[in-house]
């Protein structure tokens, strides 16, 4: 997940709140200065860091909660609220209208603007776009392999000559060659040899007037904190049509310091990047990227993924209702183990849940395609009792099993032992939360 230590600390501080039995002024001053540090430790501008905290303690103490809302609910939307503006409020969507569209991507050296470029052109290419990717970097003749290889797997094809020294000349010919063949997007890829903002933006300016791009793209490295700030401004005054993609926010400490330096320049993120796989990019939206990190739960992404979820076929509607109360048998885990591999990880899914965010054991939930291999085979040597009723297995069943699967007893004990691992996670999850959530979606008929 982005920025995985800076959503605990501030999950923690709402948790203080939600913990605590009355809200008062001290609480409240408690929370923002918890909230205050989060930000500081992220690498936020200190500056933009008090002005956002006082707004949020103004607002907490003077503020009455709408009706039907506790005090504590409201001071969480407030903090929601704030941290969202803070992150530029609305999402700004890379929008396709016209055929071809046609965008040209910036970047410093090392920011990961070849890896985005690869991760945007499979993005739009899921989205059912033909796209065709140029590399005019003519200064690393290396570049115009590693996109290709990135990309050549899922059939997008890169123009590209690394002889060729005339950049220019490279991204009107790859911009026509595109034309020619009737794609939806055409990407064009620049050099990224700039150490800093004035050579990237000349260059910038030339390709731009030689193929007139619907939209210019800054990839900004996030690891480099709030000094992405001096990047994204004088990137925003150089052009009217650029965005930004935030890249490398997984694991990165100083990423919410990027962020909200991009944010603070007006200028609109539309992706960041989140890991160095293909599928690691991800259209930005303030709110959904706030209410994640604070652990509230992302409701419209929880909708969205509970509809995948039932769409799958191995995920019928009772095993989701087992699923949720943590009744379930050896065949049932099975079922959810298989159903899961195929959805994506389950971790991901539950984080969405309000208030369950962070409190999951991985390898309670994660088994690879080989396990989930071993695990038939060693139920297929068990009695219908025994799948039932796993509590029942006892060694010498283990034994047997192991013997009748041609497994070793270690095998049969640590799929008993994923099998109780689940079952106590899934009991220990608060059931009046769990309830809550089934009513907002509909699910109030699985009687949790
Ligand atoms: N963890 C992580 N790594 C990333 C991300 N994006 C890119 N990277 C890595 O950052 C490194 C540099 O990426 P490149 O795409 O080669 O970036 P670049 O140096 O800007 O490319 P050019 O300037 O075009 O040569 C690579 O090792 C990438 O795998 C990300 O979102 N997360």
């Amino acid at each position: 997940m982005a920025l995985e230590k800076l959503g605990k600390a501030l999950n923690n501080a709402l948790r203080k709140l939600a913990r605590s039995g009355t809200v008062d002024e001290a609480l409240i001053k408690e929370v923002v200065r918890d909230i205050q540090r989060a930000l500081i430790q992220a690498d936020v501008n200190v500056r933009m860091v008090l002005q956002l905290t006082k707004t949020i303690e103004k607002r907490a103490l003077e503020e009455k909660p709408p009706a039907g809302a506790s005090k504590k609910e409201h001071i969480i939307q407030i903090v929601y609220e704030e941290l969202t503006k803070f992150l530029g409020k609305e999402a700004k969507p890379l929008e396709i209208k016209d055929k071809p569209t046609v965008l040209l991507t910036v970047g410093i050296q090392g920011s990961g603007k070849t890896t985005s470029v690869a991760k945007l052109a499979r993005h739009l290419q899921k989205r059912g776009y033909r796209v065709g990717l140029v590399c005019s970097d003519t200064w690393r003749p290396g570049a115009y392999y590693q996109l290709k290889q990135l990309v050549e797997p899922f059939g997008i094809e890169v123009f590209g000559d690394p002889e060729e020294k005339d950049a220019v000349k490279l991204a009107r010919e790859g911009v026509e060659y595109f034309k020619g063949k009737g794609v939806d997007v055409i990407i064009v890829d620049s050099a990224g040899r700039h150490k800093e903002e004035t050579g990237l933006i000349e260059e910038m300016k030339q390709i731009s007037e030689a193929i007139k791009p619907h939209e210019v793209i800054l990839v900004i490295d996030g690891t480099i904190g709030q000094q992405a700030y001096n990047q994204a401004l004088a990137f925003k005054e150089a052009t009217p049509i650029g965005s930004i993609i935030v890249t490398k926010l997984d694991g990165s400490a100083k990423g919410g310091g990027a962020l909200s330096a991009v944010a603070a320049t007006g200028a609109p993120i539309k992706f960041i990047g989140v890991g160095e796989r293909i599928d690691d990019l991800e259209p930005f939206d303030p709110k959904r990227f706030v209410s994640r990190l604070l652990g509230m739960g992302d409701i419209e992404g929880l909708l969205q993924k509970l509809e995948e979820l039932q769409k799958a076929q191995e995920f019928k509607e009772e095993d989701l209702e087992k699923f949720l109360k943590g009744k379930f048998n050896l065949k049932d885990m099975y079922a959810q183990l298989e159903a899961m591999q195929k959805m994506g990880p389950l971790k991901q899914i539950l984080q969405m849940i309000p208030g369950l965010g962070y409190s999951l054991p991985d390898d309670a939930v994660k088994v690879g395609e080989e396990k989930l291999k071993r695990y038939r085979i060693i139920m297929d040597s068990m009695t219908e009792e025994e799948l039932e009723h796993p509590e029942i297995i006892n060694y010498s069943r283990i034994k047997r099993i192991a013997r009748g699967s041609g497994t070793s007893t270690q095998e049969v004990r640590e799929l008993l032992h994923q099998y109780n691992q689940m079952r106590k996670m899934f009991k220990s999850m608060d059931k009046r939360k769990l309830s809550k959530m089934a009513r907002k979606f509909n699910f109030g008929g699985f009687g949790i």
